[in-house]
Order: structure tokens, then sequence, then C-alpha cells
């Protein structure tokens, strides 16, 4: 009985934060989705995310890309598990991390896969490059297993501005009737 009243007080709080973030959001603004892939996955929800908000879209290319070598985290060696090691390894260029008319975008999506339980690095560099003054920012990610975790709440530290929402964490191949039903509950 009590758990069946803790569940229901859950899906109120829920409720009631999709309504907040949906108020947070000027519909008639602007979308920018932005957004990092290694392998394809977040690349597929980004587009569904900007065909169903009609957003522009930046995808993230570090510099010096990621081979399948580089990715293999079973490999204690790979580019990846480096990086995850130190954590001064992480700082990686991107071919561009500024976005043309800037100012002109109300809402930025940013995407990314889960590495390790947070946001793949490569937006690192992306977040700490813009001011996101004025702006409402949603963090989506795709992951194996992993939840949306700290993922965003740590890039919102990294970038110090902006009005950040909870954003929502998919599975690798999540359909696009998944992402136009979370688009819909934000009120787009
Ligand atoms: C280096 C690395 C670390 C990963 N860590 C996690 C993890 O901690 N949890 C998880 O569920 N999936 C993890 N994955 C799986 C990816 O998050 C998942 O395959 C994602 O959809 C890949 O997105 P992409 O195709 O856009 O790169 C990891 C993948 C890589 C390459």
């Amino acid at each position: 009985c009590g758990n069946k009243a803790d569940s229901a007080s859950g899906a109120s709080a829920k409720e009631t934060k999709t309504e907040a973030s949906a108020q947070a959001i000027k519909h008639d603004g602007k979308v920018l989705v932005v957004y990092y892939s290694a392998s394809g996955h977040t690349k597929n929800v980004a587009s569904y995310i900007a065909t169903a908000t009609k957003g522009d879209v930046l995808e993230l290319q570090p510099a010096q890309p990621y081979s399948e070598a580089d990715l293999d985290y079973n490999n204690d060696t790979s580019r990846v598990s480096k990086e995850h090691k130190d954590e001064s390894l992480r700082n990686v260029p991107l071919v561009k991390d500024k976005v043309d008319n800037w100012s002109s975008y109300d809402t930025v999506f940013i995407g990314y896969p889960i590495w390790w339980g947070i946001a793949a690095w490569p937006v690192d560099t992306f977040v700490k490059a813009n001011d996101f003054t004025g702006k409402t920012v949603i963090p989506f990610a795709t992951s194996y297993s992993s939840g949306l975790g700290e993922s965003g709440k740590l890039l919102q530290k990294m970038a110090g501005t902006g009005n950040w929402l909870e954003g929502k964490r998919f599975p690798s191949g999540a359909s696009q009737q998944d992402v136009q039903d979370w688009i819909k509950t934000l009120g787009f």
C-alpha cells in the first residue's frame, strides 16, 4: 500500500516537472540541435529531434576523430580508456566549436553518448566555448543501459550559464516515435 502511494506521488512529481520544462521553452523561438556521436546512434536521435522541432543541426567533430580502436573501452591502453583515466587528456579540440548566428537560438538541445556514466567529453569543449545566457538548454543522450545520471548537471556546471532542463536518455536504437513522444511532452 505504502509503495502504491509512493509511486503515485512519484508520477505526479514527474508530471509537474514536465510541465515546468514545457513552460521554460520559448516555442516560437529558434531551436539548435548540437551533438557528438561516435557511432551514429546519437546522430539518429538528434535528427529526429531536429525534425520534430524544425531545428537546425550542428554535429560536433573532434579535430582528431576517434577510430574504432580509439573507442575500445575494453582495451586499457585505447585513447578513450586513457582519457577516462586521466581527466587532463579530455580537452578534445573540435573542428568547429562556435555556431553561426548563435545569438538567434532560444533553445539548444545538446546530445552525446554516455561514456562511463557521463557525457562523452567532446561535448565539453563546445559547452565551455559558448555563452548560454538567455538560452534554454536540454541535454539528451544515448547509451547501452546507463541513465542520464549526473551528465547534464556536470555540463551545466561547465557552462556556468543557461537555463538547463532535466533532459532525456534514450537507448542506442531509439525509434523516431519515442523521440517524437518526448518532444511532445516539451510542448513542441
Ligand atoms: C568509450 C565508451 C564508453 C561507454 N560507456 C557506457 C556506459 O557507461 N553506459 C552505457 O550504458 N553505455 C556506454 N557506452 C555505450 C554507448 O553509450 C552507446 O553505444 C551509445 O548509444 C553510442 O552512441 P553513438 O553511436 O552516438 O556514439 C559506451 C561506449 C563507449 C564507446
